[in-house]
């Protein structure tokens, strides 16, 4: 079976773009086909967490986002009465070698991964161009797409991402149903530019005030955002006025110091896919959940499927890899991508609590439990990694910060990282030192300096580490390596067997 492309990405925002971008740096043959015709000149994500840095940093364009971020200084919460609950660290760096909390200009962000997905000749960008329909069978996906013009033409690819937005057409074409987690809650979102006037303390507060629930997040620059929660009684018509947005907001955007850029209703949603792979398409970011904007997780998990998927496909479309590989994208990405939908949906319920005996309780609960706010990172579903026996396994590595400044992963590469003490790799039965030492999939490390973080993080004496920075498996003895190492599908999978892609 010949196909037009290896894989068609349908929608172009910022987790298309991204999965085009891992695509091109894999050499991946890859069509990207986006509705609008020019990125989307509003701001809808505000934040990246450091993980989401470090999948930058491996299209090499990790400096340039850091440049246009703003790191957090500040995450809090307060009540009715301004009494601050809780107050979590920000601003440092940490475990990724990046800032843990970054915040940006979407639209700044969208045109550097566009700039970048321009030097990759095996991806291509169409803009202005709409996916009607499509059919799959077992070799391809085959998809009727109306051009700007309003002709129709047909693409073929072996494999699809839909990136195509929380109302995605390829999730309902497949009929796939999405599990409500949460209550549906409308809030007004405003977008702006506070010109005069200091605006709220700190980076990102959660205001608990029963009489209207709200947050504060500043911007880069003197950008902010500000949102309410849309009460029993509003005027959907005047609660979108500047005068109506100075009342709502305690005067923070007054009609004199701020200018709005967007200012709109939507609805709180959570929301998650119940089936994320149907034969050769494959939901990615809001296709595939959706969260309210507590905790600032919703484009950082669509960042993560495609950080998932691509070295996936790229591993089974050059044979290095068994197709069974893709299953793994679903068990892995789906409870932990449910994860961040209830935690973010559970303290939206908190925060925007109206009943002031209900807030009071809440109060007390965070006053007494403030180490139960921020939620510890979950491990992946099951899948390629030897959890859940390994409890480091599936769990994000650690990114070690070198002497020098480099950054460990730029020494990785989108490969296999084996970091070991050189006595536990010396232990290994010689064929297969020799045989690992020679796949180019693999990179080991023993140099103390560069693995000593790692292996204290997990507390053993070696560590595999998957091209995405999962953690597959972690070890203390050369017996218990030699078995991870099987894990690596490139050390077993059976020779390469797939078409050759015909580029249009
Ligand atoms: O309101 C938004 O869109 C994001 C809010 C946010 C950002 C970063 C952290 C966080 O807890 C919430």
């Amino acid at each position: 079976m010949s196909y037009d492309y290896e894989v068609a990405v349908i929608g172009c925002g910022p987790v298309g773009a991204t999965a085009l971008a891992l695509l091109g740096r894999a050499g991946i043959s890859a069509i990207g086909i986006e509705r609008e015709a020019a990125t989307w000149p509003h701001a809808r994500a505000v934040h990246f967490d450091g993980e989401t840095l470090r999948t930058l940093q491996a299209l090499g364009i990790g400096e340039r986002a850091s440049a246009i971020c703003e790191p957090m200084t500040e995450f809090r919460m307060e009540n009715e009465e301004g009494e601050i609950l809780f107050e979590l660290p920000t601003g440092q760096f940490g475990t990724q070698a990046w800032h843990d909390d970054l915040m940006f200009h979407q639209p700044d962000m969208e045109a550097l991964l566009r700039e970048e997905l321009e030097r990759h000749p095996n991806v291509r960008l169409c803009s202005g161009r709409t996916l009607l329909d499509f059919t799959q069978d077992s070799d391809a996906v085959r998809c009727r797409v109306e051009n700007a013009d309003g002709a129709t033409e047909f693409i073929t690819a072996r494999w699809m991402i839909a990136c195509d937005g929380a109302n995605s057409p390829v999730r309902r074409q497949l009929g796939v149903e999405t599990e409500k987690l949460g209550s549906d809650d409308p809030w007004l979102v405003v977008d702006g530019l506070l010109h005069r006037g200091p605006g709220l303390p700190g980076t990102m507060a959660f205001l608990g005030h029963h009489s209207r629930p709200g947050l504060w997040v500043r911007l880069p620059g003197d950008r902010v955002r500000m949102e309410f929660k849309v009460m029993p009684g509003d005027d959907p018509a005047e609660i979108v006025t500047r005068s109506a947005i100075e009342r709502i907001s305690r005067g923070v955007l007054s009609v004199t110091n701020f200018e709005p850029d967007r200012i709109a209703i939507y609805t709180f949603r959570a929301r998650v896919a119940e089936q994320w792979r149907v034969g050769n398409v494959f939901l990615a970011g809001d296709a595939a959940h959706q969260a309210p904007p507590l905790f600032g997780q919703g484009l950082c998990a669509g960042m993560r499927d495609v950080a998932n998927l691509v070295w996936k496909l790229k591993a089974v479309a050059r044979g290095t890899a068994a197709p069974a590989l893709l299953d793994t994208y679903q068990s892995e990405r789906l409870p932990h991508a449910r994860y961040w939908v209830e935690k973010a949906a559970t303290m939206a319920h908190l925060v925007q609590t109206t009943d002031p005996a209900t807030a009071a309780g809440r109060d007390a609960h965070i006053r007494s439990h403030p180490q139960d706010v921020y939620p510890p990172l979950p491990a992946l579903g099951p899948g390629l990694h030897a959890g859940p026996d390994d409890p480091n396994a599936g769990q994000l590595s650690r990114q070690p910060m070198l002497a020098d400044g480099t950054r460990l992963d730029d020494i990785v590469g989108a490969r296999f990282l084996l970091a070991t003490t050189a006595d536990l790799f010396a232990g290994l039965p010689e064929d297969r030192r020799i045989e690992v030492e020679a796949n180019p999939e693999i990179v080991i490390l023993t140099n103390p300096e560069q693995v000593r973080e790692l292996l204290t993080a997990v507390d053993s004496h070696a560590v595999v580490v998957r091209p995405d920075r999962y953690v597959l498996g972690a070890a203390d003895t050369a017996t218990r390596l030699a078995e991870l190492l099987t894990m690596i599908p490139a050390l077993t999978a059976a020779p390469p067997t797939p078409a050759a892609p015909v580029v249009a």
